[in-house]
Order: C-alpha cells, then structure tokens, then sequence
C-alpha cells in the first residue's frame, strides 16, 4: 500500500511512514494511492466476529505488508480489551428503524478512544523497533486530546503535546488532559478557537526545521491510521443490520469530518451504504457545502455541543480530491486559496458527486436541546449533545422504510454534565468505571494563539522529556 498526499507534491510513503508523518510535508493529507476493497462474501463473513477480528481485516487492508497480521491482530486485541463494553461498541435500537452505535465505551467516554487506542499501541511497535522518540502534537476542541493523553501516557517512545481552546471545552473534557501526571505529557490551554489550534499544528508540520528538530507526528484525524480504525465500526454495525445484503444509512456527528470521511471510505471497501448525512451544530460549514456547493467559512460559535464548534474541516479536503477526480493540482489551488479566503466553490461536477452520497443537515441549539429531552421521554436514552445533533438530523434522511437508519454516539452524556441537566433536567451519571478525576490537580500552560510561542513551547518540551 502506498500513500500520497491530496496536493501531489509530496513522494508516495507506505502506510508506517504515512503513519508517523501526520500531515505530508506539501500540506496536503495522505490517501491511499489506491482504494482497497472487500468481497462482498468476504463483508458477510464479519458476522458473528469479534470487533478486534474485524478490525484486523479493516485496517490490515490499508497496512499492507507494513506490520505482519499476528502482530496486528495482537494490537486491535489489546486496544480493543480497553472497552467496558463486550460488544466494543454496540448498537441500540430506539424506534422500528432507528438506531444509535455507541462508540464512547473507552476509557475517556468518546469516540475517539476507538482509533486512539490502536495508535498508540502503533507507534510503540514502530517507534521500538526504529528506537525513535517522536513529538506528537494534536489539536483538540475536547475529545481528541483526553483519548491522546490516555492513549500515550507513559509511553517511552512518544511525547504528547495537546493544545485545546480556553474556556471552550467542558470540565470533563478537559480533565481527561490535565490531571494526567505522566511526564511525556504536555497540556497548553491557547487563547483562541479549536480552529486557531489546528492551524497552529499544521503550520508547525510546514516548518521543516521545527519538524525534524523535534521529530514531529500527529494523531489528529490527519493521520490514516485514525480514519482507518474509525472505518472498522461502519462495518460492524452494518452487518449486524443486514449487510451486504441491506443497505444501511449513516448519521454523522460532525466537526473535522474525519469521522464522515471515514464512512466514506467504509464505502470505498465495499459497505453498502445508502448515505452519509453530516450533522452539524450551528457552526454549519459542512452542512452548508453539502447543501449549497460553497464551503465558507464563518465565525466559530460556542455550543452545547463543544467538540463541533470547528469551522475549518481537515478531512473535507480529502474528500473533494476524489471529487475532483485524484487532481492534485486543483486540490491544491482550492485549498490554499480557501486558507487565504476562507471561501471555495465547489464546482458543479464535483459537487454532484458529493451529493451521491453525502448530505448536510445543521441543527440548532434549541432543537438539541429539546432532542435530548424527547430522546429521554421516548427511548429511556440519556444521549449527550453531539449524539442530538445527530439524532435530530436523522428526522431529514430521506431513506426506504428498509434501510436502517444509524446515529452515531459519540460520546458519553456524563462528558457534558452540565448541557445536558440544563436539557432534561437530571445530570447524567458517569460510568462506574471511569476514575473520578474532579478532584485530581490540574496542569496546563496557557499561551496565546501564536505558532512561534507554541513551538518555543514544544522545543523546550521536546528537550527536556
Ligand atoms: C463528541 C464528538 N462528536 C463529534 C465530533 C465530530 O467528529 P469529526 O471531527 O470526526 O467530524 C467530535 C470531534 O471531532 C466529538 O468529539
Ligand atoms: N472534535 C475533535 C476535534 C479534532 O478532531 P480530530 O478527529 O481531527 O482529531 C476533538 O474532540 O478534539
């Protein structure tokens, strides 16, 4: 398998490399210089196996021949021993065709758990055997840095710098960061937006000295190996459900678009899924390209529901390279252009192409609210505030009373206490499991919007860990 990057000006690596790059160095992000793809009797007989089993066969068609297949299997096992649930991530039925896939059954109680304890089990394996230390450094409006910091921590080859927007994510959220004692890890609270931060990151991957000076990679939904392990659960639940013989509707929480994306390349490998609906909060840049063929920037908004409120969406160029047919040049000119103008127009045929599959739908902070709330009155679900938006797009999908309509959730209500008593009037309870961290002390600097500061930060960071 060889990776090259969506602005072409980069060589083609292999799945490690592309792995441990992050970001490719022209800027663009790596994809598959080719699309894998499963038989459909080979997607019929994921039944009845593990999550693990599945995500051996899932991943493993974008490893290649990179990492042998005991050894990835021994991977997804451990990651996946993590979960407190049997099933990893279960599917819950709450109407006649309905569905929710529970993906905050990790350790810090959202999605991200699911690609992020493969990663660092990854880069262990690599990173050993090439007796390397890397820097990662990762953006976060929330959920990405906790699932980093618990995926990373302690880990002798890696040291982990997470930056997350002041006073924008939950208490929650931002605990499964802090109190983190372990010292390869490193948390700046910047002052700015979650946009601010991931610009900040890949600013700092084109600055070639500062990357090599510190050895540096990324776990955000940039690097493959995220969207890969985050395609796995497409399969499970569509097969529970029927497929390949059914087809199956996806509804997708949505932010960076790592988590759609990767939808999308379930149905690169052969799922038969019937759409990708967007969901978005009130920051609606994803809803509005989806649904009008102009992907504007507009000014990011604190919601309920945190970990959306991005109005730059990394994985939204991968997707409009396929939809301008794999032109590199193309990509690259809209999304430099996008960066200087916050503005690209989609054209017409790649946007068609988009609307095969993909569709947005926004959802406001009252319509979330009262989601959470009449998902409680009608199901028994606490659901938290991302998982309603999601639940309250799924009432546009316009699908056949035969295919299952799925929402993903992702994350924990307990993560957004106070969001969600303020919508059904209870706070959530947290899982049994998960350590009470409320009165741990916290650690974390705080610098302002400023790649150079942040790189000072890092280098320092870097030398003395
Ligand atoms: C709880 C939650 N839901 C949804 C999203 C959106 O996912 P994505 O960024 O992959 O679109 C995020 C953050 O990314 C999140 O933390
Ligand atoms: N919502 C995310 C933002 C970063 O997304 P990623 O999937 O690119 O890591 C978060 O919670 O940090």
């Amino acid at each position: 398998m060889r990776y090259v990057s969506t602005r072409g000006q980069s060589a083609p690596i292999g799945f490690l490399d592309a792995v441990l790059a992050g970001l490719a160095p022209d800027g663009g992000l790596y994809v598959p210089s080719e699309w894998p793809s499963f038989r459909s009797s080979e997607i019929a007989a994921f039944a009845g196996k593990s999550y693990a089993e599945v995500a051996t066969a899932v991943v493993g068609k974008f490893v290649g021949d990179d990492i042998p297949k005991e050894d990835l299997a021994q991977m997804c096992e451990e990651a996946y021993a993590t979960f407190a649930h049997t099933a990893v991530v279960p599917l819950k039925q709450l109407g006649p065709n309905r569905f929710l896939l529970e993906l905050f059954h990790g350790p810090t109680l959202a999605f991200k758990d699911v690609a992020m304890q493969l990663l660092g089990r990854l880069y262990d394996y690599v990173l050993e055997r090439q007796s390397r230390k890397m820097t990662i450094i990762c953006a976060t409006s929330g959920d990405t840095g906790g699932a980093a910091v618990e995926a990373f921590r302690g880990r002798k080859n890696a040291r982990i710098v997470a930056l997350f927007p002041e006073g924008r994510i939950s208490a929650v959220q931002r605990r499964f960061m802090t109190t983190a004692t372990d010292a390869n890890v490193a948390c700046v609270s910047i002052l700015g937006s979650f946009d601010d931060c991931q610009a900040i990151v890949k600013q700092a991957f084109q600055d070639d000295q500062f990357r090599h000076g510190v050895d540096l990679s990324g776990v955000n939904s940039i690097n493959w190996a995220r969207i890969a392990a985050q395609s796995v659960y497409y399969f499970t639940a569509a097969v529970a459900l029927g497929a390949p013989a059914r087809e199956v509707a996806f509804v997708v929480p949505t932010g960076n678009f790592g988590d759609a994306y990767a939808a999308y390349v379930a149905k690169k490998l052969g799922l038969p899924i019937h759409s990708i609906t967007a969901a978005t909060n009130s920051n609606d840049i994803l809803a509005r390209a989806f649904e009008t063929g102009r992907y504007a920037r507009g000014a990011v908004a604190a919601t309920q529901s945190p970990a959306m409120d991005i109005q730059v969406a990394s994985n939204f160029e991968r997707l409009y390279f396929e939809a301008v047919r794999r032109d590199a040049v193309e990509t690259e000119r809209a999304f430099r252009a996008f960066a200087d103008t916050g503005l690209l127009d989609i054209p017409p045929a790649a946007h068609a192409w988009m609307r095969e599959l993909f569709r947005g739908a926004s959802v406001s902070e009252a319509d979330t609210a009262k989601t959470m709330l009449s998902t409680l009155n009608e199901t028994g679900e606490i659901v938290d505030p991302h998982t309603a938006v999601g639940l309250a797009a799924a009432r546009g999908v316009d699908a056949k009373p035969s295919v299952p309509v799925v929402v993903l959730s992702t994350a924990h209500p307990a993560k957004f206490p106070e969001a969600v008593e303020a919508a059904i009037g209870v706070p959530p309870v947290t899982p049994r499991a998960t350590p009470d961290l409320s009165k741990k002390p916290e650690k974390f600097e705080r610098l302002p919007a400023d790649g150079a500061a942040v790189k000072a930060f890092v280098r320092t960071f870097a030398a003395t860990t």
